[in-house]
């Protein structure tokens, strides 16, 4: 069994550490991207949101079953019926879940008492919330155990003229919470390596796996040491945490 990462805390984060989001549409792709992940020091592997969408939960138990010491988040984006959702990827081998700030208190609620029952993080997202900092700070009033701070991919691309990116508000987010927040949203590997010293130690590296302008996949065969080059580059950055607000 991985690692607990239920009580994650900024005090017991004390170095850096890369997830990778399976945004992918069938198992075996995950299955092969996780594998070259792990291998090259990847930490977290993350059901994306397309693979839950595809796979369901025999996404969350193929990627236990392979990889039983590596955390395992799952993108939910829960919006309702948030006890029965974090129930279920909790009985699959998750260790992490994700609610929208967007729900409703009650909503959260529910996860967060399915996160204590079942022995996982739940993790708060605020995207699309017009107010970025007042939304982090609800999640963490309402018992979540980290934060994403999070640009959603439909948003980037119809609005490029507004030049989007989650590392813009990062610290004032870090500076008015104090549970692990995690920057998300079209980050480069290179724009990725820079969140532990912005205050966010859990860094993502989502879709594109983008570094340079050249984008990779297990196909393309450089993916290894592309990951490799970049999970080590994240475990040896500084986490460096902004004064409260
Ligand atoms: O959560 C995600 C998004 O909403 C699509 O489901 C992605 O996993 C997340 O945004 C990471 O991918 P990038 O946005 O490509 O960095």
């Amino acid at each position: 069994m991985s690692t607990t990462i239920r009580h994650l805390t900024r005090e017991n984060l004390t170095r850096p550490l890369v997830q990778i989001s399976l945004d992918l549409t069938n198992n075996d792709e995950a299955l092969r991207t996780a594998a070259v992940a792990v291998e090259s020091g990847v930490d977290w592997i993350e059901v994306g949101t397309p693979l839950v969408l595809a796979e369901g939960l025999h996404a969350v138990r193929a990627l236990r079953k392979e990889f039983p010491d590596n955390p395992i988040v799952v993108d939910l984006k829960t919006m309702d019926g948030g006890y029965l959702e974090a129930e279920m990827m909790g009985d699959a081998g998750a260790d992490a879940v994700l609610v929208m700030a967007r729900a409703h208190d009650a909503t959260i609620e529910a996860v967060v008492n399915a996160g204590e029952r079942f022995g996982m993080l739940v993790m708060g997202d605020d995207l699309a919330e017009p107010d970025r900092v007042a939304a982090c700070r609800r999640l963490e009033g309402l018992g979540v155990g980290m934060l994403i701070h999070h640009i959603g991919y439909d948003h980037r691309n119809m609005h490029p003229e507004l030049g989007l990116s989650p590392l813009s508000e990062l610290t004032d987010i870090v500076a008015a919470t104090s549970v692990p927040v995690q920057a998300v949203g079209g980050l480069t590997i290179d724009e990725a390596i820079r969140c532990p010293e912005a205050g966010a130690p859990v860094v993502v590296f989502g879709a594109p796996l983008a570094i340079d302008g050249k984008t990779f996949s297990p196909a393309s065969g450089d993916l290894g040491r592309v990951l490799t080059e970049a999970a080590s580059r994240v475990h040896a950055a500084e986490i460096r945490y902004p004064a409260s607000a």
